[in-house]
C-alpha cells in the first residue's frame, strides 16, 4: 500500500468534519476521492498532503509515518482547484521551479522540463506566460510542476472543478492516459460521479466525514453498500420499496407477467440515445429507461398501459449474490 490511513479524526471547533476514517490506497493506482461538497474529501486530502494535521490517527506514505512529517518531507505533488502559477515567469520557468529550488543541475533541469512539457503536450508554449494559455492547459502545467520533482504520491483537489464541461471531459480522458504513462500512485477529490467512474481505478466514497464505501468503478456501481452509495452513483427509482436503476427496469405488454406491476405511461422522454420513460403504478412514478430499439418494440405512448419488473437477469444477479452473502 502507497498510503495508509487509519483512524484519523478532524474536528473543526464543534463541527466533525472526519471521523475515524481508514483507507488504504494502492501504489500505482488513480484513486478517486468521491462525495457531496462538504462531506471531508479535502480535509482527508490535504490531511495526506501534511497541510492539515489530524487530531487522532495516522497516516502513512510509502510505510514511512508520515503523521508529523512537514508537507515538503513527505515527497508529495499537489494541484488544486485554481491553480496559483508564477504570472511573471514562462510556462517552462513554473515547470522547472521546484527543481530549480533544489539546485539541480542546469542541464538536467533542462532535459527535464522538455520532457515533462512534452508529457503534458505544452511544448510548443513553453515561453508563453501563465495568462497566455486556456484554463485547460494551466491545469496541464500545474500537473507538470508538480510531477517535475518526482513525487511518490500525485495529490489532485477538483483539478479540472473551475473548467467548463468540455474540457473537463478532454482533461479527464488525458488523465487517464498520463496516469497510464507515468503510474504515479496518485489521489484525486471529486463530487462528480462521472469523473470518478470514468478515470478511477479505486473510488472511495466519503460522506458526513465517514467512508461509505470503498471499491472499483463497477464495483460500486453494481454493488452499493448502501442507499446513499447507490443514489449518489447514478439515477435510481422506486419501484414498490426497492430502489432500483431505471435501466434495469422492463416494460412489458399487460398481462404478460403474473408477478409484474401494472402501470399507465404518464410521460416519454428522449435524452440522446435514451429513452426514459415515467410510469404511474399506483401512487409511484416509476422512472424506466430504454433504448430506442426497445421503445419502438413497445410502441408505447402517453397513456398506454404497461407492466414494469426489474429485468430477470439483474434480479437474477441479485438472489445469486444473496446466497454468496449467506454462505
Ligand atoms: N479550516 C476550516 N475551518 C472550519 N471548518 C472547516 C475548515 N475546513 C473545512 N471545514 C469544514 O469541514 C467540512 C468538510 O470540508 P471539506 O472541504 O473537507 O469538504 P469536501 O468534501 O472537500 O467538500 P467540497 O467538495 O465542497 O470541497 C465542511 O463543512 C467545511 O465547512
Amino acid at each position: 500500500m502507497s498510503i495508509e490511513i487509519t483512524g484519523v479524526s478532524k474536528r473543526f471547533g464543534d463541527f466533525v468534519a472526519l471521523d475515524d476514517v481508514s483507507v488504504s490506497i494502492p501504489s500505482g493506482g488513480l484513486t478517486a476521492l468521491l462525495g457531496p461538497s462538504g462531506g471531508g474529501k479535502s480535509t482527508l486530502l490535504r490531511i495526506i498532503a501534511g497541510l492539515e494535521t489530524a487530531d487522532t490517527g495516522r497516516v502513512q506514505i510509502e510505510g514511512v509515518d508520515a503523521t508529523n512529517l512537514s508537507p515538503q518531507k513527505r515527497n508529495v505533488g499537489f494541484v488544486f482547484q485554481h491553480y496559483a502559477a508564477f504570472k511573471h515567469l514562462s510556462v517552462a520557468r513554473n515547470v522547472a521551479f521546484g527543481l530549480e529550488i533544489r539546485k539541480k543541475p542546469k542541464a538536467e533541469i533542462r532535459e527535464r522540463v522538455d520532457e515533462l512539457l512534452k508529457l503534458v503536450h505544452l511544448s510548443q508554449f513553453a515561453d508563453r506566460l501563465p495568462a497566455q494559455l486556456s484554463g485547460g492547459q494551466r491545469q496541464r502545467m500545474a500537473l507538470a510542476r508538480a510531477l517535475a520533482v518526482q513525487p511518490s504520491v500525485l495529490l489532485l483537489d477538483e483539478p479540472f472543478g473551475a473548467l467548463d464541461a468540455k474540457v473537463r471531459k478532454e482533461l479527464r480522458d488525458w488523465l487517464r492516459r498520463l496516469h497510464d504513462e507515468v503510474h504515479v500512485t496518485t489521489v484525486f477529490v471529486t463530487h462528480d460521479q462521472e469523473e470518478a467512474l470514468e478515470v478511477a481505478d479505486e473510488i472511495v466514497v466519503i460522506n458526513e466525514g465517514r467512508v461509505e464505501q470503498i471499491g472499483s468503478p463497477d464495483e460500486l456501481y453494481d454493488r452499493p453498500a448502501n442507499d446513499f452509495v447507490m443514489r449518489f452513483l447514478g439515477p435510481v427509482t422506486e419501484l414498490g420499496d426497492r430502489l432500483v436503476r431505471p435501466h434495469d427496469l422492463q416494460l412489458l405488454p399487460p398481462g404478460s407477467d403474473p408477478g409484474a406491476a401494472s402501470g399507465l405511461v404518464k410521460r416519454i422522454t428522449r435524452i440522446g440515445f435514451e429513452i426514459r420513460v415515467e410510469v404511474a403504478v399506483g401512487e409511484q412514478t416509476v422512472t424506466v429507461t430504454l433504448n430506442r430499439n426497445e421503445f419502438l418494440a413497445l410502441g408505447l405512448h402517453a397513456g398506454s398501459e404497461v407492466q414494469v419488473r426489474v429485468a430477470p437477469e439483474v434480479a437474477g444477479a441479485e438472489s445469486r449474490s444473496q446466497v454468496v452473502g449467506a454462505v
